[in-house]
């Protein structure tokens, strides 16, 4: 069987470090073949302190990077600016994106939709790899049904750059398809403290909490007269997102278009 060629975008990060370990556990099936970093150029993988060893070159240019090297696979794992570059970047050069990165606006995630279309090239971009918080997010579409009253609050280490987080805004979409549209609260309510109601998505509101010592959590709150239903999801280690990670760079191989959301090829 011959190997998948991938790249790992963003590898001394948080997500792109755990990716390279679970490409390394999984080398009967993926071969790494290069990284993309904005340090570090030339280096080779293993030459870099606390990296796992590979000997897959770094580059800092992208295209470079997919001129000089044969990979099926770009993993993006970066910030969301460089990563919207680099889905584009890799399209336009056949090579198939699995992005994890959050942030993209609708406009970017309609413009990279379109581009894989018309190059007929498959792509996966997934808020959330973990399939507890597909779930998560799956459970409070269907629950949204029944109670249209709903807050999200979702808790992430601090050095998220994004907020709120890509699951929460997923998550809030998702219950948007089957919620009719209402403002939530008083009517007269006010703030008097700017924020203090949270972000407003259709009159839902997305409360996003940044502290040291969290890694990603999630409660979708649902209210009505007598009883409140909550849905939780934590990933305790970034390990949680890695069996999503292995299943889309699968996937990826066999799309002919751009897929949003983990739920959309999970069997
Ligand atoms: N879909 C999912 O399941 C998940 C998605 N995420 C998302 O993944 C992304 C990464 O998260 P995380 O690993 O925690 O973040 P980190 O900040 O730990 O990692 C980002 C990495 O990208 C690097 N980087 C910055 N600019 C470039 C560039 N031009 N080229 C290549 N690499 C670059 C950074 O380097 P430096 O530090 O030197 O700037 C850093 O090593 C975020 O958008 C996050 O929201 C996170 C967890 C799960
Ligand atoms: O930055 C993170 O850490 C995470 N980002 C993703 C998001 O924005 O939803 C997924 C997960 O929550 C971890």
């Amino acid at each position: 069987m011959n190997k998948i060629k991938v790249i790992v975008a963003g590898p001394r990060g948080k997500m792109g470090s755990e990716a390279l370990r679970m490409i390394k556990k999984e080398e009967e099936e993926l071969e790494l073949v290069a990284c993309i970093d904005h340090k570090f150029d030339g280096y080779k993988v293993i030459d870099v302190e606390g990296l796992p060893p590979f000997d897959a070159l770094i580059y800092n240019n992208i295209e470079e990077c997919l001129q000089a090297v044969d990979a099926d696979v770009l993993v993006d794992l970066t910030t969301p600016e460089v990563g919207y570059k680099h889905t584009k970047t890799a399209l336009e050069h056949g090579v198939r994106p699995v992005v994890g990165t959050t942030g993209f606006s609708d406009q970017q995630l309609l413009e990279l939709t379109d581009l894989a279309e018309s190059k007929g090239i498959g792509a996966v971009i997934a808020p959330n790899f973990a399939v507890g918080a597909v779930l998560m997010m799956q459970f409070a579409k269907m629950a949204a049904k029944y109670f249209p009253d709903v807050e999200i609050i979702e808790r992430h280490h601090d050095q998220k750059l994004d907020a709120p987080s890509g699951t929460a805004v997923k998550t809030a979409q998702l219950i948007q398809e089957v919620r009719e549209s209402k403002q939530q609260g008083h009517p007269d309510e006010k703030e008097t403290i700017k924020g203090a109601r949270g972000a407003d998505f259709d009159g839902m509101k997305i409360h996003s909490v940044r502290l040291p010592g969290l890694v990603a959590h999630q409660e979708v709150v649902f209210g009505s007269p007598g009883q409140n239903l909550t849905i939780k999801h934590d990933s305790f280690h970034r390990e949680s997102f890695m069996s999503g990670i292995k299943l889309a760079i699968d996937h990826v191989m066999k799309l002919d278009l751009l897929v949003y959301g983990l739920e959309n090829i999970m069997e």
